[in-house]
This record gives C-alpha cells, sequence and structure tokens, in this order.
C-alpha cells in the first residue's frame, strides 16, 4: 500500500447485528437516543421511547428485517463491506468502516485506520444529501471518539455529494441500464429518506439537496419532467415530515393511470430495509392495489464500479496536500 499517511473512514447509519426483536431493539435504542435524530426534551421523549417505541416497534420490525435479510447478514452491511473492500483496492490506502449506530463503530473503525499508521484521516460520510439528522451525527461520534485521545489525527470531513458530477452520472447510468434490460418505465419516481419539515424549516438544507440532485439526475436522463418527480419515505411518529410522501404519490400516480412505475432512492448508497422492504414490498403492493400493472426498484448504487469510482474520485480531491 502507498504510505502517504492518510486513510478513509466510510461511514453509514448501522444496521441491526440479528434480525431478531432483541438485536433491533440495541439497535433502535442507540439510533433513536440521538437527539439529531430526534430532537425532542428528553423528559418526554425517554418515556415514550422505553414506553411505547422500542417494546411495539421492535418485534414488528424484525419481522421486516428477516424479509430482506441475507445469509451473510443485513443489506446495509453486507453492501458496505463490499464498498470497503473495493474502495481500498482500488486506492490501495487503509478504508475502514465505521457506522454510527451498532457495529462496526465509528470508534473501531477510526482505531483500524490508527494502527495502520495513518495520522490523516478523511471521513465520508455516504449521504449524498446532508441532513443534520445523519451527516452531522457522523461528525458528533467522531468528535466524541476523539476528544478521549491525547492525540488527534489531522481531519477532513466530506459533507455532502448531491451535486457531484461523479455521483448523477453513476445516478444515471444505473437507471439506464436497468432500463436497457427492463426497458423504460411510464414514470420515474426519485424516492428519498424523509425528515421532520420542522427540521428543515430550522435550516436543514436536505430538502435543497435533494431537489437539485432530482433536478441535475432528470437532466442528465433527458428525461420529460411531467414523467418523472421526488418524494420522501419512511415518515416516522405523528408530526409532519417532509413531502409530497412516497406511499401517497405512488397511489396518485397509479389513479392518474401511470401502468409502469419505476421507483430510485438517490439518499441511500446501498440497498437496505428502507428500500428492499419500504420501497420493494410495501410500495408496491400499494401501486399494485390502486390499478398499476409493473413496479421496479431500481437498486441503490451499492458496489457498482462507478460508485466505487465516484467514491475514488471524492477521495482524491479531498485529499490534495496530503
Ligand atoms: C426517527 C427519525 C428518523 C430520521 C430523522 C431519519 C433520517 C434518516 N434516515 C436515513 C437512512 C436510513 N434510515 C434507516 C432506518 C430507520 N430510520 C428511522 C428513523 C429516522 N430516520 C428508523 C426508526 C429506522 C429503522 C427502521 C424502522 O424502525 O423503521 C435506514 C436503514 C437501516 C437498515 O438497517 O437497513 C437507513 C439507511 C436517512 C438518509 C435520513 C435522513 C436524511
Ligand atoms: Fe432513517
Ligand atoms: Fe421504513
Amino acid at each position: 500500500m502507498k504510505n502517504n499517511n492518510y486513510g478513509v473512514l466510510l461511514v453509514n447509519l448501522g444496521t441491526p447485528d440479528e434480525a431478531s426483536p432483541a438485536a433491533i431493539k440495541r439497535f433502535l435504542s442507540e439510533f433513536l437516543h440521538d437527539q439529531r435524530v430526534v430532537d425532542m426534551t428528553r423528559w418526554l421523549w425517554l418515556p415514550i421511547l422505553h414506553g411505547v417505541i422500542l417494546p411495539i416497534r421492535s418485534p414488528k420490525v424484525a419481522k421486516l428485517y428477516q424479509s430482506v435479510w441475507m445469509e451473510e447478514g443485513s443489506p446495509l452491511l453486507v453492501y458496505s463491506q463490499r464498498q470497503q473492500q473495493m474502495l481500498e483496492k482500488q486506492l490501495n490506502v487503509p478504508v475502514a468502516l465505521g457506522m454510527t449506530y451498532g457495529v462496526p463503530s465509528i470508534s473501531t473503525g477510526l482505531a483500524e485506520l490508527k494502527q495502520q499508521g495513518c495520522d490523516k484521516i478523511l471521513v465520508l460520510p455516504l449521504y449524498p444529501q446532508y441532513s443534520g439528522t445523519t451527516t452531522a451525527a457522523v461528525f458528533d461520534r467522531i468528535a466524541k471518539e476523539l476528544k478521549q485521545q491525547p492525540y488527534i489525527p489531522e481531519l477532513r470531513f466530506i459533507n455532502h455529494y448531491f451535486d457531484h458530477p461523479d455521483y448523477i452520472d453513476a445516478l444515471a447510468l444505473s437507471a439506464s441500464e436497468f432500463w436497457a434490460e427492463n426497458g423504460k418505465p411510464d414514470y420515474l419516481l426519485c424516492s428519498y429518506h424523509g425528515i421532520p419539515k420542522r427540521y428543515a424549516d430550522n435550516g436543514d438544507p436536505y430538502p435543497k439537496h435533494c431537489h437539485t440532485t432530482t433536478e441535475k439526475l432528470a437532466e442528465k436522463l433527458a428525461m420529460p419532467r411531467e414523467n418523472m418527480s421526488m418524494s420522501y419515505q419512511s415518515i416516522f411518529g405523528r408530526e409532519e415530515w417532509l413531502q409530497p410522501y412516497t406511499e401517497a404519490t405512488i397511489e396518485a400516480l397509479a389513479k392518474k393511470g401511470v401502468k409502469r412505475l419505476d421507483v430510485m432512492c438517490p439518499a441511500f448508497s446501498v440497498d437496505c430495509l428502507e428500500t428492499l422492504e419500504e420501497i420493494a414490498e410495501q410500495c408496491k403492493e400499494t401501486f399494485i392495489n390502486a390499478g398499476g400493472e409493473v413496479f421496479n426498484l431500481i437498486p441503490c448504487l451499492n458496489d457498482n464500479e462507478a460508485h466505487i469510482r465516484m467514491m475514488e474520485n471524492l477521495v482524491i480531491q479531498h485529499t490534495q496536500g496530503w
């Protein structure tokens, strides 16, 4: 390996280590304790979390995870590990994987890089669109970890890549390759993970980033704008989230006469519960029940060659001078 003394920490959200209610409860508990994710006053939120959400949601969500679980484990982890291995091979510098919640943690990822002699670290959160709920949560974890160390490495942090030409190209290529094999749909919907609307009103740029990604992708695909739009999925809790909601959009499209619908999920770097179950299973059922005929989830970029090349270029750009 080259010895520039720098390493890359790839970060994603994290996932349960088993598809059992107990493992999911552990994961959700860590995730939903983070005030970046749920900002409600602690004395109000903690009784709801421990008294209602964890006991009720864990067994329910366990069944959903079981429906997408792969032989090697949770899809989010399996694809993330492939990305780490491929990027390391491609760059020929140490690349470690760390999850904000669960294992492998950010702490073990940083330790791995330290052990390999890296005193410069580039952090690449695999969230193309910045959100305080995801990207800033990564930053918090890194700061918390390094707080305990006498020597901190030189750090660089990639905030977003929602409009990076290589990212847009990778998305466009994955759609065109999918269509070359399966034919073109009547309509393409870009479904992004949602956040509470209030967070955006308070300055989270996430929806602006999602809009830009969609616009640039539409342009690149030369897709007529009447045949393409965007929406937000994975609503949680009672307050209003970013609109339009994915499920209602899909139902309306079927009722308007769209027979074949393809959905892409550009905010997800890898396929996971939210794409493989919520979109490919639940939303497909909604579409068919409302009169649609053919529904496809275009897979996430996962370990696509173009996706790894995009990461490689991001790393090269952000390590100039190292
Ligand atoms: C409670 C609020 C949540 C916010 C805000 C939120 C933002 C957010 N999440 C992702 C990416 C992922 N989320 C995933 C699962 C997931 N998300 C929430 C809640 C919030 N997400 C929950 C409770 C869960 C767990 C499943 C469930 O109980 O429904 C995942 C998948 C993880 C997996 O194991 O496969 C991803 C990825 C983004 C990008 C985002 C904000 C932009
Ligand atoms: Fe989420
Ligand atoms: Fe979901």
